[in-house]
């Protein structure tokens, strides 16, 4: 038997799939790291940290391993997002990696709106400057640490940093430097005019690749590391989104994924670069040849229930902190959150906005609280979901990945409160899964990606809205959506107490 392995290189944690010829994970490792929260806004990983983490856990996959190394025949990868690692002429880090969900970069937002113009921004990228992507932090760094930027080579994503690190050959995927706000989305190149007005020469902005492109093999001591055969094919890899997004077979028009990990995302399937959202949702390039995606972001969605264990209960499991979930009625009982933990994006780009609990009673107890943060979360998602549906898409069936498929309860809700049917996959791991499919693809296994997607996945179960349940959730909606313009004031005069 062949095998392939999807590295996701997420923002809580790497998880490594191997994964063979039929499409069944045969094996599952993950591995966390720590993020430096240290002021409000601020959000920073170490980029060697996703590499010394990457390579334990591929040496863990491949001890428990049976078959022969030289059976696994490709190597893919799926990062998180927009996270900045600047690299000096060795190719090392010159600082930490500064994440998709700090915020610092307002002021940079704004000058990048000065200077190329809010039209011709949206023209050239397809999207908004949005405090989370990468070019607004370059510019960071620019201003506040000159000396450190002027030994500035070039920079790459999380993801492609590891890759380097593997192979030691450079490369960024279109699907990730869509995210940049440096790259001609619709043009799949680099743009000169954006580069050229902020002085960034076009080295700067490391090689492009398709997802699927072969980029070299493991380099040796690599190899013996982590006991990969040196043959090993590597393959590019992309965006985490867009690697959920095959790993979901989202790969026509009509098909929507919601994925829950520390991010929450609401993603839908484009064909061509067309459409016109003025801005009120994402759009990049998809990880499949040729295609595209939009979609709206929740920043602290599985962040949002992970704050609250980590606060509430830390010596708990998930499961043991939802139990008793499904016994609360929607509303929790008079109880609302809204998941703005670090700020959010959409359908809010707002980076001084925290979120609330509204209507604390003394008789809540811990369950009630749980589930007003599911509630919360999926809320919040359902602003993405009623964008796309205002823009005259059909939303009627929704795959669900990540921590929010992991719980019954939680699935269900998803189909009271987005009012589709809600399917979750086999495997919940769709970032992993889709590079692991890119790499499959790769390898020349399947003469489609779709193809690739009709043996790999399976349905595992459906879940269909409730009517009463609808109903409720569409006047709770209707509160939840209060909330912020009810808070947005209130939390700006909160700022000069914050960290
Ligand atoms: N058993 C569970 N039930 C519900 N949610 C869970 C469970 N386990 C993890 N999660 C949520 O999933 C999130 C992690 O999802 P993951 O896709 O691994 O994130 P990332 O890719 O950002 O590292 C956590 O923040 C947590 O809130
Ligand atoms: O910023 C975005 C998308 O624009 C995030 O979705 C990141 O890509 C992080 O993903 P997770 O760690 O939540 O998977």
């Amino acid at each position: 038997m062949k095998y392939v392995i999807g590295v996701d290189l997420g923002t809580s944690a790497v998880k490594i799939l191997l994964v063979n010829q039929n499409g069944v994970v045969t094996q599952e490792v993950s591995k966390e790291y720590p993020l430096f929260q240290e002021k409000t806004g601020y959000s920073e990983q170490n980029p060697d940290d996703w590499v010394n983490q990457t390579v334990a856990g591929l040496s863990d996959l491949l001890k428990d391993f049976t078959g022969d190394p030289a059976d696994i025949e490709g190597i893919s990868f799926s990062g998180q997002m927009h996270g900045l690692v600047l690299l000096d002429e060795l190719g090392a880090p010159l600082r930490n990696a500064i994440l998709w969900n700090d915020t610092r970069t307002t002021a940079e937002c704004q000058d990048i709106y000065d200077t190329v113009g809010e039209k011709r921004l949206l023209e050239l990228t397809k999207n908004p400057a949005l405090e989370g992507f990468t070019l607004p932090k370059i510019l960071w760094v620019k201003k506040h640490e000159p000396e450190l930027f002027t030994k500035a080579k070039t920079f790459v994503l999380p993801k492609d940093y590891v890759r380097l690190k593997l192979t030691g050959k450079i490369h960024m995927d279109y699907s990730d430097a869509a995210g940049t706000l440096l790259l001609n989305v619709s043009e799949k190149a680099w743009s000169k005019e954006i580069c050229n007005l902020f002085e960034l020469s076009t080295d700067f902005c490391p090689p492009l690749v398709g997802s699927h492109e072969e980029v070299g093999t493991l380099l040796s001591e690599v190899a013996e590391r982590t006991g990969l055969s040196e043959h090993t094919r590597v393959f590019a890899g992309g965006a985490d989104n867009a690697c959920g997004a095959i790993g979901s077979g989202i790969l026509e028009e009509g098909r929507t994924l919601a994925s829950i990990g520390t991010s929450g995302v609401v993603l839908s399937y484009e064909s061509s670069d067309e459409k016109d959202f003025q801005g009120t949702v994402h759009y990049f390039n998809h990880g499949a040849p040729n295609a595209f995606y939009t979609m709206g972001v929740t920043l602290a969605a599985g962040y949002s229930l992970s704050w609250f264990k980590d606060v509430f209960a830390p010596e708990e499991s998930f499961s043991n902190l939802l139990a008793g979930v499904e016994t609360v009625p929607p509303g929790a009982n008079g109880l609302l959150f809204t998941p703005y933990l670090v700020g959010e994006r959409t359908p809010h780009v707002d980076s001084t906005i925290r979120a609330s609990f509204i209507g604390m009673d003394g008789s809540h107890e811990r369950k009630d609280f749980a589930r007003a943060v599911l509630e919360g979360i999926t809320f919040s998602l359902h602003e993405s979901v009623e964008i796309f549906r205002n823009h005259g898409k059909t939303i009627d069936t929704v795959v669900s990945i990540g921590g929010g498929a992991k719980n019954e309860a939680w699935l269900q809700m998803q189909a009271d409160i987005f009012n589709a049917k809600i399917v979750k996959l086999a495997s919940e791991q769709g970032p992993g899964m889709g590079a692991a499919m890119l790499a499959a693809y790769g390898c020349g296994w399947f003469e489609s990606m779709t193809e690739c997607a009709d043996q790999f996945l399976k349905v595992d179960k459906e879940y269909v809205p409730n009517e009463a349940n609808v109903e409720k959730y569409q006047e709770l909606f209707k509160l939840y959506q209060t909330v912020y313009t009810q808070t947005q004031e209130l939390n700006k005069q909160l700022v000069k107490f914050r960290k």
